[in-house]
């Protein structure tokens, strides 16, 4: 059982700058997040995009700005706990709750905050009759533990940076990497393309372009894909694992059930601090409505900043909060 004064639930730039302020006033905090890294929608949808609205960069990129957030955050020591979705949410008779993952992991915190953004990103499953049988049995959507494919017989398919990524990053340690792409040009950064076809030109990888995946098949586990060319003729590889990339979609989720007032997919708050009908849940960042809410990272901290002096009352009921910059005593003594 993890134990914490604020569980965040989304580790995207919201949910670490709550850590930051959080922080300032001695709160220890564990996040957890449905992704296998942090970063929220930064990381995972557009990590080389500059982004131009955050003060004092003129201009910086999406993983530049979560690699500096980490930085910032480094003193006041959060955990995490990566690649599993918070699926419920009990309240406790003292007041603070437990959360349960969907991988059983348990974490009792005083004060919850919701920074889940759009919601957990699912993965966009491709229409393989029986597909889902073989999940967790040789089929995954995301990449959570890379050495789990070492030496395995590993397909990959899609085209976007993910399949491109992991197409090279596996070709290193797999003992056979094949990559299933539906067109003969890729969607992902030019340069992971030409890697790619750098490691089919040099044999290390199997590259079947304008093709797809068409079946599976296996006793209990997966063993061999069946995939179609342009020709709609199916051929088939022996394989160990299958990984579809096909990009993940937001959805809501778990938080649906939480007994929050939910408008639209979002949680209703109150604009004074954040906090949600739930007393001891706030939300911030993407996830949260309110008249004039503006869905910018931004807005996100200082949603943050606010949401902390009043989670400092659950978390210290006996304490009085007195408001100091950061400049009186520097951050060095968290
Ligand atoms: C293409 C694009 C460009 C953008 N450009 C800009 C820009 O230039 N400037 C700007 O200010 N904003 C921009 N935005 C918006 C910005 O990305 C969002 O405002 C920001 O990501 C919100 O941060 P967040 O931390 O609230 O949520 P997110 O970044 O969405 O992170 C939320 C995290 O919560 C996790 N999560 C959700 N539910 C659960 C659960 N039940 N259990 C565990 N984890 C869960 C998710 O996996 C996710 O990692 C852009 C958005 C997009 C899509």
């Amino acid at each position: 059982m993890i134990n914490t004064d604020i569980c965040i639930i989304g580790a995207g730039p919201v949910g670490l700058f709550a850590v930051f302020e959080a922080g300032l006033l001695k709160m220890r905090c564990h996040l957890i997040d449905a992704l296998p890294q942090i970063g929220g929608q930064l990381s995972e949808i557009y990590p080389h995009k500059p982004i131009y609205d955050i003060p004092g960069y003129p201009t910086v990129k999406a993983q530049e700005l979560i690699d500096n957030q980490l930085k910032q955050i480094e003193p006041f020591h959060p955990t995490f706990t990566l690649g599993e979705r918070v699926e419920t949410v009990n309240k406790l008779e003292d007041g603070s709750f437990e959360l349960i993952s969907n991988e059983g992991t348990k974490i009792r915190s005083k004060v919850i905050v919701i920074a889940a953004g759009l919601g957990s990103f699912e993965p966009r499953k491709p229409a393989v009759q029986g597909l889902e049988n073989f999940e967790g049995k040789g089929v995954s959507y995301m990449v959570k533990n890379p050495e789990s494919f070492r030496d395995q017989r590993v397909v990959l398919a899609g085209g976007g940076d993910s399949a491109l990524d992991w197409t090279i990053f596996l070709a290193d340690i797999a003992k056979e990497v094949t990559l299933i792409h539906r067109s003969d040009s890729f969607r992902g950064a030019p340069d992971s393309a030409q890697k790619v076809f750098n490691l089919a030109n040099e044999g290390r990888i199997r590259l079947l372009l304008q093709s797809n995946l068409s079946s599976v098949h296996g006793n209990g586990r997966i063993s061999k894909i069946g995939v179609t060319d342009k020709s709609k003729v199916e051929s088939f590889i022996e394989a160990d694992s299958l990984i579809p990339l096909f990009g993940l979609s937001p959805k809501l989720g778990p938080i649906a059930d939480w007994g929050l007032n939910i408008d639209k997919s979002a949680i209703e708050v109150n604009t004074f601090d954040y906090s949600t009908n739930v007393d001891g849940i706030f939300a911030i960042g993407d996830i949260n409505t309110y008249p004039g809410k503006l869905k910018l990272i931004l807005c996100g901290y200082h949603e943050a900043a606010l949401m902390a002096q009043s989670a400092f009352k659950y978390v210290f009921p006996d304490q009085k909060l007195s408001f100091k910059y950061t400049t009186v005593n520097g951050i060095n003594e968290f």
